[in-house]
């Protein structure tokens, strides 16, 4: 009896632990299991869309947990914080708790985590601050002595492309190839010795830099190389070329025998040439790693077969680098369906129906997914969806870190972990305004200049004091004190109760919520605004209570000092989006729809034009061909992000400036070679169709 019972006890824990994880083989084909199982060498899955390589991805990392190497040890390079959150939430479903330490995150995120513990070693100080677009814009603006945004954006923009190619400001200069090109040269010379003296660092410093600490410090080398055991890259296609040179030296290319690497990509789906990524990085990987496993993948679990056949004639004509096909096991599902619309309303109209019917019909607002090439293409659906009292995100588009309130919160945050951030200093003294005015800043900011100091280090100089009236002294000193007086509560401030107090203590003593009111147009959009800053003071405080993860593969469990939580939000604040999930319709850019699906999409504004963007731009034919093969291969990003249905829409009229002229469908609408009688919505086939439903119900029912 005993021995019976035991048996059964047995038979019980092991059913159980089939069903809460099925085992690896039962979930991946066997191309998948052999990617999934290469542990030893590098490898590089090359696959189309919807073949499951970020499925990959999230498997190969609970297998190499499996297979007894530390957590910490893996590193999970995503293209967005947002995948990286979503990754980790399906690693945790696979191996429980012990994804946590995985450190998953995006490029820049790793090279943050570089910079911060080793920084030290090319002069970076360890709390160094993060320059958005913004801070960025403005300090080319000062460096360039131009009040023109517009300049300063394009100047920005070629300085961005140089660090991206490793060029410094001298060789930039010596290489320059007209008189413009060297006056940027010298904007850019000025623009990196103010990132010195405020230790701040820009975007693409988070690329350039580790690569600099890795390449010229042996010892820093090493010490990654030991740390990481495997590295794993999703949507290796679009790395740059300075990524792929970090890549390189954080797995040891060329100075261990069998470097761990597993990258997964897919040519077809390279949409970021623009901000510098290259496809010769997928040839150059069989090159550079002689021992690389090439795995293809070529069954789509994603989309019906009538959306892949859309997507592979959309593609066709683009030359192919590696040649794939794709089969789906999902049937032919419904006919893609080409819509013509009046105007930008009248196509939002037609959206938001055909969101409704479904939705009359079972299906979740979340379901839905609006893309498009351009933000701004974003308005006339928002418009719609508001009145239809539609819940939706823009996703890609203005996030709640872009909000003012909360950029004024996060600029006191970086300047209560980096005192010497100059842009965050101006930004904080003058919001709410505290009776500094532009003169007192610009005589602080002279000093501060000809000394080599911040503005915070000069506040409480002797030249300073000479040189101000007494009132204006007092207020800048009045507002050094408050900065300081909050560093030190912030980090004596643990846990919920503690951080809560200091936080409304803070917003009450800096009157932000009278500014806010001050500042707003209605009382309506002012209680909004305060109910921001609330909602995002509740959020930090659930981060100090250890309630929330970072992104970045930190993970908080202990209650934190408010400081340390004032840092990390810092980063995401420039980083990333707030993340919320509800059940919601997305509005989103097309190159922020990568890697994402969802049951019907919507591929909006299909035009000539604006994809492909602006075709009559570019007087070079080469230049004009590779340009749209990469719009090409956005629409294609567009098709395959559908699983059950798709509707591809364009425009008869659309605005530009303030005009409507005339326009034409995308000449990728003809080359997804669609069935002509499914081009058009025909409300007399669709009462057909609703009658033939109709009468088959009627005709089962009969039957039972
Ligand atoms: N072996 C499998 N069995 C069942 N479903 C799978 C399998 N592999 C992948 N899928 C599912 O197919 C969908 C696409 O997978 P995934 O997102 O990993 O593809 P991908 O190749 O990364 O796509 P993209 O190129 O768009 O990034 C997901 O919903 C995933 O869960
Ligand atoms: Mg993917």
């Amino acid at each position: 009896m005993m021995q019976w019972w035991c048996h059964r006890r047995r038979l019980l824990r092991a059913a159980l632990r089939r069903r809460s994880s099925p085992p690896m083989h039962d979930t991946l084909n066997p191309a998948q299991l052999e990617a999934v199982c290469y542990l030893h060498g590098p490898s590089l899955v090359l696959a189309g869309a919807g073949s499951g390589k970020t499925r990959v991805i999230t498997h190969k990392i609970a297998r190499l947990i499996q297979a007894g190497l530390a957590p910490e040890r893996i590193a999970a390079i995503t293209f967005t914080n947002k995948a990286a959150a979503e990754m980790r939430e399906r690693a945790r479903a696979l191996v429980g708790k012990a994804a946590q330490g995985v450190l998953l995150c995006t490029f820049h995120a790793l090279g943050v985590r570089i910079l911060r513990e080793d920084g030290a070693a090319i002069g970076l100080k360890a709390q160094f601050s993060i320059l958005d677009t913004d801070d960025v814009v403005n300090v080319i603006k000062d460096c360039g002595g131009t009040t023109d945004r517009t300049t300063a954006r394009h100047w920005q923009w070629v300085i961005s492309q140089w660090k991206g190619a490793g060029l410094d400001a001298a060789t930039a200069l010596a290489r320059a190839r007209d008189e413009a090109e060297r006056q940027i040269a010298r904007v850019m010379a000025r623009y990196q010795e103010r990132l010195q003296a405020y230790q701040a660092v820009d975007f693409d410093d988070l690329i350039t830099l580790p690569l600099r600490l890795l390449r010229e410090h042996a010892e820093v080398r090493a010490r990654w190389q030991q740390r990481l055991g495997h590295v794993l890259v999703d949507e290796y296609q679009d790395t740059s070329a300075t990524q792929y040179e970090l890549l390189k030296h954080l797995v040891g290319h060329g100075e261990r025998d069998d470097p761990r690497l597993t990258c997964v990509g897919d040519d077809d789906q390279s949409i970021y040439g623009w901000r510098g990524a290259t496809l010769d990085n997928l040839r150059r990987l069989p090159q550079d790693f002689p021992t690389l496993k090439v795995i293809k993948l070529e069954q789509n679990y994603r989309s019906t077969n009538a959306i892949l056949r859309a997507a592979n004639a959309v593609i066709g004509p683009n030359p192919k680098l590696f040649p794939k096909t794709l089969w789906s096991a999902l049937g032919e599902g419904e006919p893609v369906r080409v819509l013509a619309c009046d105007h930008e309303e009248h196509e939002a109209e037609r959206a938001v129906a055909r969101i409704q019917s479904l939705r009359a019909r079972g299906a979740a607002w979340r379901d839905f997914a609006i893309l498009y090439r351009a933000n701004h293409q974003s308005r006339a659906f928002e418009v719609a969806l508001r009145r239809a009292n539609i819940p939706y995100r823009v996703s890609g588009g203005t996030s709640f870190f872009d909000r003012a309130e909360i950029k004024d919160l996060c600029a006191w945050l970086r300047l209560l972990v980096n005192e010497d951030d100059d842009p965050a200093f101006l930004r904080a003294i003058t919001t709410p305004k505290r009776g500094v005015g532009h003169q007192t800043l610009a005589q602080l900011g002279q000093l501060a200049a000809s000394a080599r100091l911040s503005l915070f280090e000069t506040l409480f100089s002797h030249t300073l004091a000479a040189t101000l009236p007494a009132r204006s002294l007092a207020a800048l000193h009045e507002f050094g004190r408050t900065v300081a007086e909050l560093q030190y509560r912030a980090r004596h401030a643990v846990g919920h109760e503690a951080a809560r107090a200091v936080l409304h203590d803070w917003l009450r003593d800096i009157g932000y919520e009278a500014h806010l009111y001050e500042q707003s147009d209605s009382e309506q959009q002012a209680s909004a605004r305060w109910a921001h800053v609330l909602d995002f003071v509740d959020w930090m405080v659930q981060r100090c209570g250890g309630q929330i993860d970072d992104s970045g593969g930190t993970t908080a469990r202990e209650p934190r000092p408010l400081l340390e939580v004032a840092q990390t939000v810092a980063l995401i604040s420039t980083l990333s989006e707030r993340e919320q999930d509800q059940d919601v319709v997305t509005l989103s850019t097309l190159h922020a729809a990568k890697g994402l699906e969802w049951p019907h999409v919507i591929l909006a504004g299909i035009n000539e034009g604006l994809l492909p963007f602006k075709p009559e731009a570019d007087g070079d034919a080469q230049a004009l061909s590779a340009r749209i093969e990469e719009e090409r291969r956005l629409m294609y990003v567009g098709i395959t992000r559908a699983q059950r249905t798709l509707v591809v829409s364009w425009l008869k009229q659309r605005k530009q400036g303030r005009e409507r002229v005339a326009a034409q469908p995308s000449r990728f609408i003809a080359e997804m070679q669609l069935d002509p009688t499914t081009t058009q919505e025909d409300p007399r086939a669709k009462l057909r169709a609703l009658r033939e439903e109709f009468a088959a119900r009627a005709a089962a029912h009969a039957a039972r």
